[in-house]
């Protein structure tokens, strides 16, 4: 089984702007209200490609309501923690530029935190579990690590999606698979990634420090796979950026879609990168249609070491 978890979902409301004007009454030309939140996408992309998952983490109000609504409508299953702050809306500003606001999130009490990791407890040798976005404020930024460390004693696969100090806790922990994306590659070593020779580096010294799989992408410029075999290449397919919010989240759920069929390393990552494609070509996330498309244009070279 795959479990996704989000600590702090969000609904996500995309807002276009014709011509977006500072400190002016703006008015929108298109409105779209998804629920949001990487495991959340993840759990969302998964199914589209025809793979069941289980939903994680902490809903609450009106906003943590619809969430739920949603998924099930899509017939995802879901396991949340009910908290009795509302969950966040993020404000997605679809302008010359993309602008993001993304909220802080409810505050989580202990007592809510043991619960999650009961759930963990409970699950198998061999699942998956996603770990997912920021973390809310009221959770220290050990908490994922400390799920690594129960997932790696369990036998369960931690696959990580985060950024700085709570990504970097995680690593020694050996989770099966982190993606970060250039910058927050970069951001792990105070560094800029700036190329592909550079996060070919930078990813080997996330190997060193214990994770078996890595994936670093890189917008429209590509993306890389590395472990400790191999290290591949892949380009991004030609198209039109219309949302590129939770391509990332789309990448993760197009590999794990084909690691769970057993499928090869080097078609999973193909998968990913057609995933993360299809889905900042489109206003919501990707189909399994447009990435069987687009995966036809996606080539994964191996690079000799
Ligand atoms: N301009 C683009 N052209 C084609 N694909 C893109 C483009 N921008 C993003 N993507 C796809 O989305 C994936 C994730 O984008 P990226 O910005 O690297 O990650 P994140 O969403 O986590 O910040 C990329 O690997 C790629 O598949
Ligand atoms: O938890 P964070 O870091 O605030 O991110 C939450 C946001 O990330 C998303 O999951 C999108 O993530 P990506 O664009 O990185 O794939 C949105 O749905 C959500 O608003």
């Amino acid at each position: 089984m795959i479990y996704t978890c989000t600590l702090n979902p969000s609904i996500d409301y995309v807002a276009r702007v014709e011509d977006f004007k500072e400190g002016h009454l703006n008015r929108t030309s298109d409105t779209f209200v998804y629920p949001g939140g990487k495991g959340i996408n993840v759990s969302r992309v998964l199914k589209h490609l025809g793979i069941d998952s289980t939903a994680l983490g902490y809903t609450g109000g009106f906003t943590g309501a619809f969430i739920k609504d949603f998924l099930t409508e899509e017939q995802i299953l879901h396991d949340f923690i009910n908290v009795s702050e509302v969950t966040r809306i993020n404000v997605k500003l679809k302008s010359h530029k993309e602008t993001e606001i993304n909220g802080l999130g409810p505050s989580i009490s202990i007592e809510n935190q043991q619960n999650l990791l009961q759930k963990i407890d409970n699950m198998s040798e061999g699942d998956f579990l996603l770990l997912a976005g920021s973390i809310p404020p009221s959770i220290s930024d050990d908490f994922y690590a400390e799920i690594a460390k129960k997932c790696n004693g369990q036998g369960i696969h931690a696959v990580i999606d985060t950024a700085g100090e709570a990504l970097r806790k995680t690593l020694s922990f050996q989770p099966f698979l982190i993606k970060p994306n250039h910058h927050e590659l970069g951001e792990l070593f105070q560094t800029d990634v700036n190329s592909k020779e550079d996060a070919i580096f930078y990813g080997k010294k996330l190997l060193e420090a214990g994770v078996q799989n890595v994936i670093v992408s890189m917008a429209g410029d590509g993306a890389i796979f590395l472990n400790k075999d191999t290290v591949l290449i892949s380009n991004v397919p030609v198209g039109t950026v219309k949302n590129s919010v939770g391509a990332g989240d789309s990448v993760v759920a197009g590999f794990l879609s084909q690691i769970i069929q057993e499928r090869d390393l080097s078609t999973a990552f193909q998968y990913g990168v057609a995933a993360g494609s299809a889905t900042a070509f489109s206003e919501d996330l990707c189909t399994l249609e447009q990435v069987e498309f687009l995966r036809k244009q996606i080539v994964i070279e191996e690079v000799t070491r």
